[in-house]
């Protein structure tokens, strides 16, 4: 029942939606751009304020070049050639303003968009890689969150974009500025001038809100496709051996085609919900020029104003006037484009909130206070304790894999794990690592400082070099420290004939010109493994399957390396002659059919 639902929700796609969810999931997101005490958290919202101030300078600078116009044809047709120089140097420096103004709104939004994105970034990422929330997302159960790599990579990229470069500059200036102009509107076309622009643009931003409803749903769902697409890219390129083993190109080439197909069709669906709203947009703005002309009827054929005004300054007054009208008409149209922004943010912004709260929610995995009937005296004794362990997948599934499990492996004993395929080994690997939670009972190491090897080795991608791909997961930077130490390096190697991989990357600090997991044989992968383990030195070490495309020749020598190290280690694996290597044998057969027994030399010899 409760895997049904969980089906159902990963199954089920989640559409957004521009409205109250979009002001929540801001409430969710702003807090991790703004909420810091330090320089970074200080610097978003310091660039916040200098963008809106300068671009509030901005549209002072727009008032007075938009009524220089008038003054030059007030001079030209009164012929003044001495007021016409003044102006014209006056209109040079008011141009020069705004340029500059225009240059340094632009630089301050990009700063601020730095800011935002680096805060938001970097707070994702704490979230992400704590709680082994990447994990339980990707491996476990998605909650919904299709492509948690692409919210935190493209869609806050976008949102931060959106945010710092066209909403933010405009947000709080444009009820400003609107008010400004009604007033000056007001003033020179009487309060039906106003009323007429207010009309105009009441029909198009509310036709513009039934138009612009679908695009945040079809913008959500275009970003999904685009992640989908890149992501059977990305499987490609990782497994691009396997499939040309399988001569599987032409269905890879089918299920890339229909992922890039799904994609353009919600492209263009979304493109085609915009279409309307494009033209609803652009006709407001353009249409606006010519409706700006029509309210100068009301001053001049209808109130009869400007009586008695000559030439000169009758050009200067419909001009001035033409500048207002347009002026509010298009601050009106920054609105609707303000809008427009936000709905295609609200997208964004419900994608990246959906997985912080999800994030949040997680729950640690770390072992819960279950029963656990054990002396102190008991537990130093013995290596590995289970005690009446019960355990399921975690996907909500009923059935248990193993249950009542109950052993004590003596300190200092070595532990082989065998059973079928599926039958849950790596499973209760995953219980004694945390990663997933018992039923009931308890598992429990003797020792923290423990080192797990699984069963695929992960050589990480970034071009690492030889010792950092074998000092992983410890972070090696290129400070002198941690460049010591060489000679051990090369003798572990040399122990599991690998020597050649230092002539093959350049030296045990060159960057490599390849990346290791589509270089290295599997069987050179999980020796690279274990000169990791070697090199760790832990008390205990855990291996799945770690040597499983080893020859047996080569397996004995590996073993024989890790109980020199003095590593006791407990492993899983399917082949015989792995019995001679460890002292017990945890044989799983499914549910409460298991059994623990020493193995006896006879077996081992
Ligand atoms: N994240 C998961 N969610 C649900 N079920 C899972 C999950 N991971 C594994 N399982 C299931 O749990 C069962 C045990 O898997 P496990 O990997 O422990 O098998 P195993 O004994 O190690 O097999 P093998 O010898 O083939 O490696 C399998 O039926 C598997 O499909």
């Amino acid at each position: 029942m409760v895997r049904e639902k969980q089906k159902k929700r990963q199954g089920k796609e989640k559409d957004f939606f521009f409205g109250f969810h979009f002001v929540t999931s801001l409430f969710t997101i702003f807090p991790l751009i703004y909420g810091g005490l330090d320089l970074y958290f200080a610097s978003a919202a310091i660039f916040t304020f200098l963008t809106m101030i300068s671009a509030a300078a901005n549209e002072v600078a727009a008032y007075h070049s938009g009524t220089i116009v008038g003054q030059f044809y007030s001079v030209l047709l009164n012929r003044n050639e001495s007021a016409f120089w003044t102006v014209y140097y006056k209109a040079s420096l008011i141009y020069f303003g705004q340029t500059m103004l225009l240059a340094i709104v632009s630089l301050f939004s990009w700063l601020l968009y730095i800011a935002m994105r680096r805060n938001l970034v970097l707070s994702l990422h704490n979230l992400y890689f704590s709680k082994r929330v990447f994990y339980k997302l990707n491996a476990i159960d998605n909650e919904g969150i299709d492509n948690p790599d692409q919210r935190i990579t493209q869609d806050c990229e976008r949102m931060c974009n959106i945010l710092a470069k066209q909403v933010l500059p405009y947000l709080l200036i444009s009820p400003g500025v609107i008010c400004y102009y009604s007033v000056v509107t007001w003033k020179k076309a009487g309060w039906i001038g106003v009323a007429m622009i207010y009309t105009y643009f009441a029909i198009g931003f509310v036709a513009n809100r039934i138009l612009n409803s679908p695009i945040t749903k079809w913008a959500a769902r275009v970003e999904k496709s685009e992640g989908d697409f890149r992501f059977k890219h990305v499987s490609v390129r990782n497994s691009a051996e396997e499939i040309a083993f399988y001569d599987a190109s032409a269905t890879e080439k089918y299920a890339c085609d229909r992922s890039f197909m799904e994609l353009l069709r919600r492209q263009l669906k979304l493109n085609l919900w915009e279409f309307p709203a494009k033209f609803l947009q652009y006709f407001v703005d353009y249409y606006g020029g010519i409706f700006s002309y029509l309210i100068q009827i009301f001053p001049i054929f209808i109130f009869n104003w400007y009586q008695g005004l000559g030439p000169g300054e009758l050009a200067e007054q419909i001009s001035n006037n033409a500048f207002y009208f347009i002026y509010l008409i298009n601050s009106f149209s920054r609105l609707t484009d303000l809008f427009l922004n936000l709905g295609e943010m609200a997208a964004y912004s419900q994608r990246i909130s959906h997985l912080i709260t999800v994030s949040r929610e997680t729950e640690e995995t770390e072992p819960k206070n279950l029963p656990w009937n054990l002396t102190e005296e008991e537990e130093a004794a013995s290596t590995l304790i289970s005690d009446i362990l019960t355990m399921a997948a975690p996907s909500g599934s009923e059935k248990s894999l193993i249950t009542d499990l109950s052993f004590k492996l003596p300190a200092s004993k070595t532990l082989l794990i065998t059973g079928g395929s599926g039958v849950g080994k790596t499973s209760l690997l995953r219980v004694i690592r945390h990663l997933w939670q018992p039923k009931f009972g308890r598992i429990q190491l003797s020792s923290d400082n423990v080192m797990f090897l699984p069963q695929k080795p992960y050589l990480p991608v970034g071009r690492l070099t030889l010792r950092q791909q074998i000092s992983y997961p410890q972070i090696v930077d290129d400070s002198p420290n941690a460049l010591l130490d060489s000679l051990r390096f090369e003798k572990i190697l040399f122990s599991l004939g690998l020597q050649h991989l230092i002539a093959l990357s350049g030296g045990l600090d060159e960057q490599p010109s390849f990346e290791w997991q589509d270089t290295l044989s599997p069987g050179e992968q999980q020796r690279l493994s274990i000169a990791r383990l070697l090199h760790r030195r832990p008390a205990i070490a855990i291996l799945d399957e770690a040597t499983s495309s080893l020859s047996e020749q080569v397996e004995l020598q590996v073993y024989n390396l890790i109980k020199e190290a003095n590593i006791v280690y407990i492993s899983t694996g399917h082949r015989h002659s792995l019995l001679a290597l460890h002292d017990f044998e945890l044989h799983l057969n499914g549910g409460s059919d298991w059994r623990i027994d020493e193995i006896q030399l006879s077996e081992q010899f």
